[in-house]
Protein backbone atom coordinates (compact mmCIF):
# COMPACT_ATOMS: atom_id res chain seq x y z
CA UNK A 1 0.00 0.00 0.00
CA UNK A 2 1.46 3.65 -1.05
CA UNK A 3 0.40 5.48 2.31
CA UNK A 4 0.80 9.09 3.33
CA UNK A 5 0.63 9.41 7.37
CA UNK A 6 -0.48 12.60 8.69
CA UNK A 7 1.36 12.41 12.07
CA UNK A 8 1.88 13.99 15.74
CA UNK A 9 -1.47 16.42 15.45
CA UNK A 10 -4.37 16.17 17.15
CA UNK A 11 -7.18 14.81 15.64
CA UNK A 12 -11.03 16.21 15.25
CA UNK A 13 -13.42 12.99 15.83
CA UNK A 14 -16.78 12.24 14.08
CA UNK A 15 -18.48 12.56 17.52
CA UNK A 16 -16.67 15.77 17.64
CA UNK A 17 -13.97 14.65 20.45
CA UNK A 18 -10.53 15.77 19.71
CA UNK A 19 -7.98 13.43 20.20
CA UNK A 20 -4.22 13.24 20.18
CA UNK A 21 -3.92 11.07 17.36
CA UNK A 22 -1.91 9.80 13.78
CA UNK A 23 -4.12 9.43 10.89
CA UNK A 24 -2.86 6.89 7.79
CA UNK A 25 -4.17 7.34 4.23
CA UNK A 26 -4.07 5.07 1.97
CA UNK A 27 -3.06 7.06 -1.32
CA UNK A 28 -4.17 4.80 -3.98
CA UNK A 29 -7.75 3.73 -2.66
CA UNK A 30 -7.93 7.74 -1.29
CA UNK A 31 -9.52 6.68 2.55
CA UNK A 32 -8.29 6.40 5.67
CA UNK A 33 -6.77 3.67 6.38
CA UNK A 34 -6.39 3.93 10.44
CA UNK A 35 -7.08 7.16 13.13
CA UNK A 36 -5.35 6.11 16.30
CA UNK A 37 -2.28 6.22 18.70
CA UNK A 38 1.04 6.17 16.69
CA UNK A 39 1.58 2.59 17.89
CA UNK A 40 -2.22 1.59 17.09
CA UNK A 41 -1.48 3.35 13.47
CA UNK A 42 1.61 1.37 13.10
CA UNK A 43 0.27 -2.28 13.83
CA UNK A 44 -2.69 -1.35 11.58
CA UNK A 45 -0.78 -0.74 8.53
CA UNK A 46 2.51 -2.65 9.58
CA UNK A 47 4.65 -0.71 7.24
CA UNK A 48 6.57 2.38 7.27
CA UNK A 49 5.02 5.33 5.36
CA UNK A 50 5.53 6.64 1.75
CA UNK A 51 5.06 10.24 2.84
CA UNK A 52 4.47 12.18 5.91
CA UNK A 53 2.70 15.66 6.79
CA UNK A 54 3.75 17.22 10.16
CA UNK A 55 0.47 17.96 12.44
CA UNK A 56 2.61 18.49 15.10
CA UNK A 57 1.21 21.29 17.06
CA UNK A 58 -1.80 21.50 14.83
CA UNK A 59 -5.24 20.30 14.51
CA UNK A 60 -6.33 17.58 11.80
CA UNK A 61 -9.99 18.23 10.37
CA UNK A 62 -12.34 17.01 7.57
CA UNK A 63 -11.73 19.13 4.46
CA UNK A 64 -14.03 22.12 4.86
CA UNK A 65 -17.09 21.47 2.27
CA UNK A 66 -18.24 25.07 0.53
CA UNK A 67 -21.82 24.36 -0.31
CA UNK A 68 -22.89 26.91 -2.45
CA UNK A 69 -20.38 28.73 -4.64
CA UNK A 70 -19.93 30.43 -8.21
CA UNK A 71 -16.01 29.88 -8.39
CA UNK A 72 -15.38 31.61 -11.36
CA UNK A 73 -17.04 34.97 -9.74
CA UNK A 74 -13.34 35.64 -8.00
CA UNK A 75 -13.03 37.70 -11.23
CA UNK A 76 -15.35 39.93 -10.01
CA UNK A 77 -14.40 40.69 -6.19
CA UNK A 78 -15.02 43.99 -5.44
CA UNK A 79 -16.87 45.00 -8.38
CA UNK A 80 -19.81 45.89 -6.92
CA UNK A 81 -20.88 46.03 -3.75
CA UNK A 82 -23.12 47.25 -1.62
CA UNK A 83 -26.18 46.92 -2.82
CA UNK A 84 -29.44 44.46 -2.53
CA UNK A 85 -29.49 41.13 -4.55
CA UNK A 86 -32.07 42.14 -6.97
CA UNK A 87 -30.33 45.43 -8.70
CA UNK A 88 -27.01 44.23 -8.07
CA UNK A 89 -27.44 40.84 -10.53
CA UNK A 90 -29.38 42.86 -12.91
CA UNK A 91 -27.23 46.40 -13.45
CA UNK A 92 -23.58 45.13 -12.18
CA UNK A 93 -23.00 41.32 -12.19
CA UNK A 94 -25.10 40.06 -14.73
CA UNK A 95 -24.36 42.44 -17.68
CA UNK A 96 -20.37 41.44 -16.69
CA UNK A 97 -20.80 38.10 -16.92
CA UNK A 98 -22.49 38.43 -20.15
CA UNK A 99 -18.89 39.34 -21.50
CA UNK A 100 -17.46 36.22 -20.14
CA UNK A 101 -15.64 34.10 -22.01
CA UNK A 102 -14.73 30.32 -21.19
CA UNK A 103 -11.07 31.15 -20.97
CA UNK A 104 -12.35 33.63 -18.22
CA UNK A 105 -14.22 31.26 -16.33
CA UNK A 106 -11.23 29.04 -16.36
CA UNK A 107 -8.98 31.56 -15.23
CA UNK A 108 -11.83 32.45 -12.08
CA UNK A 109 -12.12 28.84 -11.23
CA UNK A 110 -8.69 28.29 -10.64
CA UNK A 111 -7.88 31.63 -8.58
CA UNK A 112 -11.20 30.04 -6.41
CA UNK A 113 -9.66 26.75 -6.29
CA UNK A 114 -6.35 28.37 -5.36
CA UNK A 115 -8.20 30.08 -2.67
CA UNK A 116 -10.22 27.31 -1.08
CA UNK A 117 -7.70 24.74 -1.74
CA UNK A 118 -5.59 26.86 0.72
CA UNK A 119 -8.05 27.61 3.26
CA UNK A 120 -8.39 23.68 3.71
CA UNK A 121 -11.82 23.31 1.32
CA UNK A 122 -11.55 20.11 -0.05
CA UNK A 123 -15.38 19.69 -1.80
CA UNK A 124 -17.61 22.29 -3.15
CA UNK A 125 -20.46 22.67 -5.16
CA UNK A 126 -20.25 25.12 -8.06
CA UNK A 127 -23.52 26.85 -10.34
CA UNK A 128 -22.24 28.28 -13.43
CA UNK A 129 -21.59 28.23 -17.11
CA UNK A 130 -19.02 27.28 -19.24
CA UNK A 131 -18.77 23.95 -16.62
CA UNK A 132 -16.54 21.93 -19.19
CA UNK A 133 -13.61 24.44 -18.27
CA UNK A 134 -14.38 24.71 -14.16
CA UNK A 135 -14.37 20.72 -14.22
CA UNK A 136 -11.08 20.96 -15.86
CA UNK A 137 -10.20 22.93 -12.95
CA UNK A 138 -11.23 20.64 -10.87
CA UNK A 139 -9.34 17.69 -12.29
CA UNK A 140 -6.09 19.13 -11.96
CA UNK A 141 -6.27 20.96 -8.82
CA UNK A 142 -7.35 18.08 -7.43
CA UNK A 143 -10.75 18.67 -5.21
CA UNK A 144 -13.73 17.23 -5.58
CA UNK A 145 -17.11 19.02 -6.60
CA UNK A 146 -20.73 18.61 -7.30
CA UNK A 147 -21.00 20.70 -10.42
CA UNK A 148 -23.89 22.08 -12.22
CA UNK A 149 -24.47 24.83 -15.23
CA UNK A 150 -27.04 27.75 -13.87
CA UNK A 151 -30.45 28.35 -15.66
CA UNK A 152 -32.22 31.57 -16.23
CA UNK A 153 -35.02 31.98 -18.48
CA UNK A 154 -36.35 35.14 -17.44
CA UNK A 155 -36.12 37.58 -20.65
CA UNK A 156 -35.41 34.98 -22.52
CA UNK A 157 -36.93 33.66 -25.63
CA UNK A 158 -38.55 30.41 -25.78
CA UNK A 159 -35.97 28.92 -27.53
CA UNK A 160 -33.33 29.93 -25.95
CA UNK A 161 -34.64 29.46 -22.37
CA UNK A 162 -35.27 25.64 -23.59
CA UNK A 163 -31.43 25.18 -24.92
CA UNK A 164 -30.07 26.48 -21.34
CA UNK A 165 -32.05 23.60 -19.65
CA UNK A 166 -30.86 21.25 -22.30
CA UNK A 167 -27.54 22.81 -21.67
CA UNK A 168 -27.66 21.90 -17.56
CA UNK A 169 -28.94 18.42 -18.00
CA UNK A 170 -26.52 17.95 -20.70
CA UNK A 171 -23.76 19.19 -18.49
CA UNK A 172 -25.28 17.21 -16.07
CA UNK A 173 -25.54 13.99 -17.76
CA UNK A 174 -21.86 14.66 -19.48
CA UNK A 175 -19.54 15.59 -16.80
CA UNK A 176 -20.84 13.35 -13.86
CA UNK A 177 -17.97 11.13 -12.63
CA UNK A 178 -15.44 12.89 -14.19
CA UNK A 179 -11.73 13.29 -12.60
CA UNK A 180 -11.82 9.50 -11.19
CA UNK A 181 -15.18 10.38 -9.53
CA UNK A 182 -14.71 13.16 -7.98
CA UNK A 183 -17.06 15.81 -9.85
CA UNK A 184 -20.39 14.76 -9.53
CA UNK A 185 -23.34 16.98 -11.23
CA UNK A 186 -27.00 18.09 -10.71
CA UNK A 187 -29.50 19.92 -12.89
CA UNK A 188 -29.18 23.84 -11.16
CA UNK A 189 -31.87 26.31 -12.52
CA UNK A 190 -30.93 28.97 -11.16
CA UNK A 191 -34.15 29.91 -8.59
CA UNK A 192 -37.84 29.36 -8.42
CA UNK A 193 -38.50 33.61 -9.53
CA UNK A 194 -35.65 33.31 -12.95
CA UNK A 195 -36.93 30.27 -14.38
CA UNK A 196 -40.23 30.11 -15.37
CA UNK A 197 -42.33 27.08 -14.41
CA UNK A 198 -42.49 25.37 -17.74
CA UNK A 199 -38.72 25.07 -18.12
CA UNK A 200 -38.32 24.21 -14.13
CA UNK A 201 -40.84 21.36 -14.41
CA UNK A 202 -38.88 20.11 -17.89
CA UNK A 203 -35.63 20.05 -15.94
CA UNK A 204 -36.58 18.64 -12.94
CA UNK A 205 -38.05 15.92 -15.23
CA UNK A 206 -34.77 15.51 -17.18
CA UNK A 207 -32.75 15.35 -13.71
CA UNK A 208 -34.91 12.51 -12.58
CA UNK A 209 -34.50 10.55 -15.55
CA UNK A 210 -30.69 11.30 -15.59
CA UNK A 211 -30.56 10.25 -11.84
CA UNK A 212 -28.61 14.03 -11.03
CA UNK A 213 -30.10 16.18 -7.90
CA UNK A 214 -31.07 19.73 -8.47
CA UNK A 215 -29.82 22.49 -6.91
CA UNK A 216 -30.84 26.11 -6.64
CA UNK A 217 -31.41 29.45 -5.13
CA UNK A 218 -34.67 29.31 -2.88
CA UNK A 219 -35.91 31.72 -0.12
CA UNK A 220 -33.27 33.64 -0.89
CA UNK A 221 -35.12 37.20 -0.15
CA UNK A 222 -38.93 38.59 0.42
CA UNK A 223 -38.22 39.75 -3.15
CA UNK A 224 -38.14 36.20 -4.73
CA UNK A 225 -40.88 34.74 -2.01
CA UNK A 226 -43.79 37.45 -2.28
CA UNK A 227 -44.17 36.91 -6.34
CA UNK A 228 -44.52 32.98 -5.91
CA UNK A 229 -46.72 33.49 -2.65
CA UNK A 230 -48.93 36.24 -4.77
CA UNK A 231 -49.27 34.65 -8.06
CA UNK A 232 -49.36 30.84 -7.01
CA UNK A 233 -50.90 31.17 -3.24
CA UNK A 234 -48.61 28.51 -2.22
CA UNK A 235 -44.84 29.13 -0.38
CA UNK A 236 -41.61 28.66 -2.50
CA UNK A 237 -41.03 24.84 -0.80
CA UNK A 238 -44.50 23.90 -1.66
CA UNK A 239 -44.27 25.21 -5.10
CA UNK A 240 -40.63 23.34 -5.24
CA UNK A 241 -42.34 20.56 -3.94
CA UNK A 242 -45.22 20.39 -7.05
CA UNK A 243 -42.42 20.44 -9.22
CA UNK A 244 -41.25 17.65 -7.97
CA UNK A 245 -37.95 19.42 -6.77
CA UNK A 246 -38.08 18.54 -3.17
CA UNK A 247 -36.26 15.17 -3.06
CA UNK A 248 -33.99 14.23 -0.63
CA UNK A 249 -30.56 14.39 -2.98
CA UNK A 250 -31.53 17.81 -3.79
CA UNK A 251 -29.85 20.90 -2.31
CA UNK A 252 -31.26 24.89 -1.99
CA UNK A 253 -28.88 27.53 -1.24
CA UNK A 254 -29.78 30.31 1.14
CA UNK A 255 -33.57 29.31 3.20
CA UNK A 256 -33.62 32.68 4.86
CA UNK A 257 -36.96 33.58 4.50
CA UNK A 258 -38.68 30.10 5.31
CA UNK A 259 -41.65 29.76 7.52
CA UNK A 260 -42.56 26.88 10.08
CA UNK A 261 -44.65 24.59 7.43
CA UNK A 262 -41.46 25.28 5.33
CA UNK A 263 -39.07 23.91 7.38
CA UNK A 264 -40.85 21.06 8.48
CA UNK A 265 -41.55 20.40 4.27
CA UNK A 266 -37.64 20.09 3.94
CA UNK A 267 -37.18 17.84 7.05
CA UNK A 268 -39.41 15.78 6.06
CA UNK A 269 -38.37 15.57 2.48
CA UNK A 270 -34.59 15.44 3.66
CA UNK A 271 -33.95 17.98 1.12
CA UNK A 272 -30.58 20.07 2.49
CA UNK A 273 -30.35 23.60 2.97
CA UNK A 274 -26.57 25.48 2.19
CA UNK A 275 -26.17 29.00 4.65
CA UNK A 276 -24.23 31.38 3.18
CA UNK A 277 -24.27 33.62 6.08
CA UNK A 278 -21.89 36.19 4.75
CA UNK A 279 -23.82 36.52 1.35
CA UNK A 280 -26.94 36.77 3.62
CA UNK A 281 -25.67 39.85 5.31
CA UNK A 282 -23.72 41.61 2.28
CA UNK A 283 -26.96 41.64 0.16
CA UNK A 284 -28.88 42.48 3.31
CA UNK A 285 -31.16 39.34 2.45
CA UNK A 286 -32.25 38.68 5.82
CA UNK A 287 -31.54 35.59 8.50
CA UNK A 288 -32.16 32.19 7.79
CA UNK A 289 -33.47 30.39 10.92
CA UNK A 290 -30.60 28.30 11.39
CA UNK A 291 -31.46 26.92 14.67
CA UNK A 292 -34.99 26.34 13.98
CA UNK A 293 -33.78 24.11 10.66
CA UNK A 294 -31.08 22.29 12.65
CA UNK A 295 -33.58 21.15 15.60
CA UNK A 296 -36.54 20.11 12.84
CA UNK A 297 -33.91 17.89 11.35
CA UNK A 298 -32.69 19.62 8.27
CA UNK A 299 -29.61 18.85 7.21
CA UNK A 300 -27.64 22.38 6.91
CA UNK A 301 -24.21 23.17 5.16
CA UNK A 302 -22.36 26.25 4.70
CA UNK A 303 -21.49 27.98 1.27
CA UNK A 304 -19.63 31.25 0.28
CA UNK A 305 -21.73 31.86 -2.63
CA UNK A 306 -19.60 33.89 -5.06
CA UNK A 307 -17.22 35.94 -4.37
CA UNK A 308 -18.84 39.21 -4.91
CA UNK A 309 -20.97 38.59 -2.44
CA UNK A 310 -18.65 37.65 0.41
CA UNK A 311 -16.29 38.44 -0.70
CA UNK A 312 -13.63 35.88 -0.40
CA UNK A 313 -14.33 31.54 -0.27
CA UNK A 314 -12.78 31.29 3.43
CA UNK A 315 -15.38 28.71 4.55
CA UNK A 316 -13.35 29.62 8.35
CA UNK A 317 -15.21 32.99 8.20
CA UNK A 318 -18.42 31.17 7.17
CA UNK A 319 -18.75 28.99 10.39
CA UNK A 320 -18.02 31.92 12.39
CA UNK A 321 -20.49 34.19 10.51
CA UNK A 322 -23.24 31.43 10.68
CA UNK A 323 -22.42 31.15 14.80
CA UNK A 324 -22.76 34.81 15.06
CA UNK A 325 -25.87 35.39 12.90
CA UNK A 326 -27.34 32.07 13.83
CA UNK A 327 -27.64 33.75 17.60
CA UNK A 328 -28.77 37.07 16.33
CA UNK A 329 -31.54 35.21 14.15
CA UNK A 330 -32.45 33.23 17.45
CA UNK A 331 -31.89 36.05 19.82
CA UNK A 332 -30.42 33.28 21.90
CA UNK A 333 -26.58 33.22 22.80
CA UNK A 334 -26.88 29.36 22.95
CA UNK A 335 -28.31 29.14 19.46
CA UNK A 336 -25.50 27.66 16.48
CA UNK A 337 -22.83 26.68 18.69
CA UNK A 338 -19.26 26.33 17.76
CA UNK A 339 -19.65 22.47 17.38
CA UNK A 340 -22.55 23.27 15.27
CA UNK A 341 -20.69 25.06 12.75
CA UNK A 342 -18.21 23.18 12.81
CA UNK A 343 -20.27 19.76 12.00
CA UNK A 344 -21.90 22.05 9.17
CA UNK A 345 -19.20 23.00 7.68
CA UNK A 346 -17.57 19.30 7.42
CA UNK A 347 -19.81 16.47 7.39
CA UNK A 348 -23.48 18.57 6.87
CA UNK A 349 -21.75 19.80 3.60
CA UNK A 350 -20.38 16.61 2.19
CA UNK A 351 -24.29 15.08 2.99
CA UNK A 352 -25.70 18.16 1.27
CA UNK A 353 -23.81 17.18 -1.48
CA UNK A 354 -23.75 13.59 -1.52
CA UNK A 355 -19.80 13.80 -1.96
CA UNK A 356 -17.77 11.65 0.47
CA UNK A 357 -15.60 13.14 2.93
CA UNK A 358 -16.93 15.08 5.98
CA UNK A 359 -15.14 13.16 8.34
CA UNK A 360 -12.30 11.69 9.79
CA UNK A 361 -12.64 7.75 10.78
CA UNK A 362 -11.39 4.76 8.88
CA UNK A 363 -12.78 3.88 5.93
CA UNK A 364 -13.95 7.28 4.82
CA UNK A 365 -12.49 9.41 2.41
CA UNK A 366 -9.16 10.66 2.66
CA UNK A 367 -9.87 14.42 2.42
CA UNK A 368 -8.80 16.39 5.34
CA UNK A 369 -7.36 19.63 6.34
CA UNK A 370 -4.18 20.62 8.84
CA UNK A 371 -4.61 23.95 10.53
CA UNK A 372 -1.88 25.35 12.59
CA UNK A 373 -2.23 26.43 15.99
CA UNK A 374 0.89 27.99 16.73
CA UNK A 375 -0.17 31.77 16.32
CA UNK A 376 -0.99 34.29 19.04
CA UNK A 377 -4.64 34.17 17.79
CA UNK A 378 -4.94 30.59 18.48
CA UNK A 379 -3.78 30.91 22.15
CA UNK A 380 -4.08 29.37 24.41
CA UNK A 381 -5.85 26.56 23.37
CA UNK A 382 -8.83 25.65 26.09
CA UNK A 383 -11.34 24.23 23.25
CA UNK A 384 -10.15 23.92 19.51
CA UNK A 385 -13.30 22.87 18.15
CA UNK A 386 -13.81 27.04 19.86
CA UNK A 387 -10.92 28.08 17.42
CA UNK A 388 -12.40 26.56 14.35
CA UNK A 389 -15.55 28.24 14.90
CA UNK A 390 -14.69 31.78 16.34
CA UNK A 391 -10.68 32.21 16.21
CA UNK A 392 -8.98 30.89 13.10
CA UNK A 393 -8.81 31.70 9.29
CA UNK A 394 -8.23 30.00 6.18
CA UNK A 395 -4.75 31.24 6.41
CA UNK A 396 -3.90 29.24 9.08
CA UNK A 397 -4.11 25.63 7.39
CA UNK A 398 -0.72 24.27 6.93
CA UNK A 399 -2.05 21.20 4.10
CA UNK A 400 -4.74 20.02 2.44
CA UNK A 401 -5.18 16.60 1.41
CA UNK A 402 -8.32 15.62 -0.65
CA UNK A 403 -8.87 12.18 -2.80
CA UNK A 404 -5.62 10.52 -0.46
CA UNK A 405 -3.42 13.59 -2.54
CA UNK A 406 -1.93 16.50 -0.71
CA UNK A 407 -2.85 19.34 -2.56
CA UNK A 408 -0.98 21.83 -0.43
CA UNK A 409 2.18 21.39 1.94
CA UNK A 410 3.23 23.71 4.57
CA UNK A 411 1.28 26.23 3.02
CA UNK A 412 2.53 25.34 -0.72
CA UNK A 413 0.02 24.23 -3.33
CA UNK A 414 1.34 21.71 -5.51
CA UNK A 415 -1.18 21.31 -7.80
CA UNK A 416 -1.44 24.67 -9.41
CA UNK A 417 1.16 27.54 -9.44
CA UNK A 418 0.04 30.13 -7.68
CA UNK A 419 1.24 33.81 -9.10
CA UNK A 420 0.63 32.04 -12.31
CA UNK A 421 -2.76 31.69 -11.53
CA UNK A 422 -3.01 35.04 -9.65
CA UNK A 423 -1.97 36.66 -12.52
CA UNK A 424 -3.85 35.07 -15.18
CA UNK A 425 -6.97 35.96 -13.50
CA UNK A 426 -6.05 39.90 -12.36
CA UNK A 427 -5.16 40.25 -16.46
CA UNK A 428 -8.54 38.03 -16.95
CA UNK A 429 -10.84 40.69 -15.04
CA UNK A 430 -8.93 43.68 -15.59
CA UNK A 431 -9.63 43.10 -19.51
CA UNK A 432 -13.11 41.65 -18.77
CA UNK A 433 -13.96 45.07 -17.35
CA UNK A 434 -12.67 47.49 -20.11
CA UNK A 435 -15.05 44.95 -22.50
CA UNK A 436 -17.82 45.68 -20.00
CA UNK A 437 -17.15 49.40 -20.10
CA UNK A 438 -16.86 49.69 -23.29
CA UNK A 439 -20.21 47.18 -24.15
N1 LIG B 1 -27.05 30.54 -17.60
C1 LIG B 1 -27.15 31.68 -16.73
C2 LIG B 1 -26.09 31.64 -15.66
C3 LIG B 1 -26.56 31.39 -14.29
S1 LIG B 1 -25.20 30.94 -13.27
C4 LIG B 1 -25.73 31.43 -11.69
C5 LIG B 1 -25.95 32.86 -11.45
O1 LIG B 1 -26.14 33.09 -10.06
C6 LIG B 1 -25.72 34.41 -9.79
N2 LIG B 1 -25.57 34.64 -8.35
C7 LIG B 1 -24.46 34.84 -7.63
N3 LIG B 1 -24.75 35.00 -6.33
C8 LIG B 1 -26.07 34.91 -6.21
C9 LIG B 1 -26.98 35.01 -5.11
O2 LIG B 1 -26.66 35.22 -3.96
N4 LIG B 1 -28.29 34.85 -5.40
C10 LIG B 1 -28.74 34.65 -6.64
N5 LIG B 1 -27.91 34.57 -7.70
C11 LIG B 1 -26.59 34.68 -7.47
C12 LIG B 1 -24.48 34.51 -10.59
O3 LIG B 1 -24.09 35.83 -10.80
C13 LIG B 1 -24.87 33.81 -11.89
O4 LIG B 1 -25.41 34.69 -12.82
C14 LIG B 1 -26.96 32.93 -17.54
O5 LIG B 1 -26.64 32.80 -18.70
O6 LIG B 1 -27.13 34.02 -16.99
ZN1 LIG C 1 -25.55 31.86 -5.20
Amino acid sequence: MDYLRVAGGRVLRPDGRVERADVAVDRDEGTIRAVGAPDEVDDAVGEPPGEALDADGSLVIPGLVNAHTHVAMTLLRGYADDKPLDPWLREDIWPAEAELTPDDIEAGAELGVLEMIRSGTTAFADMYFAMDRVADVVDRAGLRARLGHGVVTVAKEDADARADVEESLAVARELDGAADGRIRTAFMPHSLTTVGEEYLREGVAGAREAGVPVHLHANETTDEVDPIVDERGERPIAYAESLDALGADDFFAHGVHVDDSEVDRLAEAGTAVVHCPASNMKLASGMAPVQRLREAGVTVALGTDGAASNNDLDVFDEMRDAAMLGKLAADDAAAVPASAVVEMATAGGADALGLPGGRIEAGAAADLAVVDLDAPHLTPVHDPVSHLAYAAHGSDVRHTVCDGEVLMRDREVLTLDAAAVRERAANAASDLVERVESA
